[in-house]
């Protein structure tokens, strides 16, 4: 290949590769790999001016704007940093600092690199007006309702030194026990399961409904302040004054005079990393200084006063001996590979997740190949490669079965869906057992005293094969059983009892409908009120709730046409469960609301907005539906409409929070 030929080759793939890593998720090569393709592409470009081309990806930042947000321009830019791997490589953009700052004295600022996505927050007289993505550098997606929804970001701060327009920017992220809470409930659901935390998080941030949001629990870590007027000198000033104004600084980073110091810095977080809420992927190292920053200035796509050092993700070789699949709660088949046991990243590694069928086929797995491991962001190690040349020709291509590996049903694969599942809902044992599982867990029945062996013990000796079965336990029929005694077969029939009580909407997402969630269940509970109206409605009916799409509203009209369905439920209903919606309980405190009107905009921390609207009623005052003159109170939640806000302060109504509207009852 002639240079032009190789600058043109490269600068394809790495635009691929872009476009994979930051809209469809799915990259196929490692960080690393990656990086030592860009860094390929630009030296032969350093050679070869010539031949560099316009979408060249050494040019700009590699994400892009959505069509479903409004784009802003950003003040400015949003840079990537320029990368190392290696303590040598940061002893040369070291080196560079001291040549570009002539032989001044310097100093760093040493800062864990946030794997997450970055945002731009802009305030202006001290009240967040926006918040943006950083989208191709120039122009970002405008998500401010989504960044409102941030518990720890301030909506509005009172500081000393505060220029009456600024903007911090940092990172946000879904804490790693959000993550693994949601791809739980997606896991339930039969929905599949986010790649890792990183992507989470970008897709959360780009959702439609903030209320959405704002149940997973996103956090920002804050790094950088920007205005006009320079009112720091050094960036760890304006870290010091982040925090006091109640911005969430990491308190993980360190100012480091020498190499030494920041390469002693690397080494600790290597290891100390793996405690943190959140994952990392390497340091970044930042001149202190803000005059020298200017000094030192940027190139098209980064600072030259800063670099991450990338901790490169560990990985290791060894033999697939087979392939295992596992059946979930919904049918669903997930192959596994089973290694020959081998040390990553300080554990032994047996088990590496392949995801989907499209996966084996992509990676061509024979058994007995000798494969790439890699413990990326997830928590389960993935195999990335195959090192094709230690393949025999004895070794077999891995075939994903046709039949369900535990109930030999031919397997479905629906189209546009990457994975297979097992049809046989009613019959396939792992999935019974995972109903019953489903059913019990706290979320929905919470049954206690009842674990994954009892079940398993109870379905194997026949007396329970659907949930409806636990309400026909009695305590002759577990006195026979090996093992039980009296105290704990009370325990079970009682909490079996309890779980009578347990209000509709957890009964609904107990039951197990594809997709219908927790929260979905929620919706759907407090929109039609109780299961009758439910299962009467229609297609188009289900669309008007809000949030309820067309994959779910077919699998709930698909649910209760199906007459097994009907049968279990006039089972349970026959059992005593609660099918009926009772709104959340709402304690009346007394009339202090009298004579007084309301309006509510947004989302809550204690209340849902139809359980608030109660609550007022309840305590003597009126729910009104849109700002005028009249009104006596605008209640504002976390992210409440900015018509609204703007309507009541311009009539001179009054805006309180959720706090201040408790003190008022
Ligand atoms: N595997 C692939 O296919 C593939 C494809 C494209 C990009 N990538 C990876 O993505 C990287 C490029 O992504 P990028 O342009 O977003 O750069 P980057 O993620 O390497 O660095 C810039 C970003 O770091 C973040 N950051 C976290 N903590 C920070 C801190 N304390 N201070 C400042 N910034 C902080 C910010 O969001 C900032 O935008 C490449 O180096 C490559 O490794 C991989
Ligand atoms: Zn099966």
């Amino acid at each position: 290949m002639n240079p032009q030929e190789e600058i043109n080759q490269l600068t394809d793939q790495l635009n691929e590769l872009n476009y994979r890593y930051y809209i469809t998720a799915d990259s196929e090569v490692s960080d690393y790999e990656f990086d030592k393709l860009l860094e390929k592409l630009q030296q032969l470009e350093a050679q070869y001016p010539q031949f560099i081309r316009n979408d060249s990806p050494t040019h700009r930042v590699g994400g892009t704007i959505s069509k479903e947000f409004e784009a802003v321009n950003h003040r400015f830019p949003m840079l990537s940093l320029g990368n190392t791997y290696n303590a040598g490589e940061l002893a040369d953009f070291d080196e560079r600092v001291r040549k570009g700052l002539d032989g001044e004295p310097y100093e760093y600022i040493c800062e864990l690199k946030f794997d997450g996505v970055a945002l731009s927050v802009w305030y202006e007289n001290g009240v967040l007006v926006r918040g943006v993505t950083r989208g191709d550098g120039v122009r970002g997606d405008d998500i401010t309702a989504n960044v409102k929804t941030i518990r720890t970001l301030p909506l509005r701060i009172n500081a000393e030194n505060m220029p009456a327009v600024f903007e911090v920017r940092g990172e946000g992220f879904m804490p790693l026990s959000s993550f693994e809470s949601l791809n739980k409930e997606r896991e339930d659901i039969g929905e599949a399961l986010l790649a890792n935390p990183r992507n989470a998080a970008s897709g959360t941030f780009k959702m439609q409904d903030s209320s959405v949001v704002a149940k997973r629990k996103m956090d920002c870590y804050l790094y950088q302040f920007l205005a006009n007027e320079e009112v720091f000198e050094s960036h760890e000033e304006s870290l010091h004054w982040m925090k006091k104004a109640g911005f969430n600084v990491s308190p993980t980073w360190k100012k480091c005079k020498t190499l030494e110091e920041v390469l002693a810095f690397i080494d600790h977080w290597d290891i100390a990393r793996y405690d943190l809420p959140l994952n990392t992927d390497g340091i970044v190292i930042k001149v202190n200084s803000i005059a020298q920053r200017e000094i030192l200035g940027y190139t098209a796509k980064s600072p030259r006063w800063a670099i991450a050092y990338k901790y490169k993700s560990e990985s290791a070789s060894t033999t697939l001996e087979s392939v295992s699949y596992q059946l979930g709660r919904t049918g669903n088949v997930t192959p596994v590979a089973n290694l020959k046991p081998v040390l990553l990243a300080g554990t032994v590694v047996k088990r590496a997740s392949i995801h989907n069928a499209n996966e084996i086929e992509r990676l061509d797995l024979h058994l007995g190949d000798t494969v790439f491991v890699e413990k990326g962001g997830e928590i389960i190690p993935k195999i990335t490669g195959v090192d094709t040349s230690k393949r025999s020709l004895a070794f077999e291509k891995v075939q994903f079965p046709t039949t369900c590996p535990e109930c030999d049903t031919p397997l479905i694969r629906k189209e546009g869906e990457a994975n297979h599942y097992c049809p046989n809902e009613k019959g396939c044992p792992p999935q019974i057992k995972g109903k019953i599982e489903h059913f019990i867990q706290r979320k929905a029945l919470n049954i206690e005293n009842l674990g994954t062996e009892t079940i398993d013990l109870f379905y194997q000796k026949g007396i329970v094969k659907s949930p409806a079965d636990l309400y026909e336990l009695t305590k002759d029929k577990l006195a026979n059983l090996e093992g039980f005694k009296e105290k704990s077969i009370n325990n079970i029939l009682s909490g079996v009892q309890k779980s009578k009580e347990i209000p509709f909407k957890q009964v609904l997402f107990g039951i197990g409908i594809r997709f219908v969630g927790a929260t979905v269940a929620e919706k759907l509970a407090s929109y039609f009120n109780n299961i009758d109206a439910l299962a009467k409605a229609t297609y188009e009916e289900l669309l008007q709730v809000p949030e309820i799409g067309d994959r779910i509203a077919q699998s709930v009209v698909a649910y209760f046409q199906d007459e097994e369905n009907q049968a279990y439920i006039e089972k349970l209903k026959a059992a005593g469960l609660q099918f009926i919606h009772e709104s959340t309980e709402i304690v009346v405190e007394g009339n202090s609301l009298e004579g007084k009107t309301f309006v509510i905009s947004g989302t809550f921390q204690n209340y849902g907005r139809d359980d608030l609207k109660v609550k007022i009623e309840a305590n003597g005052g009126k729910v009104l539906s849109g700002v005028s003159g009249k009104l006596n109170f605008l209640i504002a939640g976390s992210d409440a409409g900015p018509s609204k806000l703007q309507k009541a302060e311009k009539l001179g109504v009054q805006v309180i929070t959720e706090e201040e509207f408790e003190k008022m009852l």
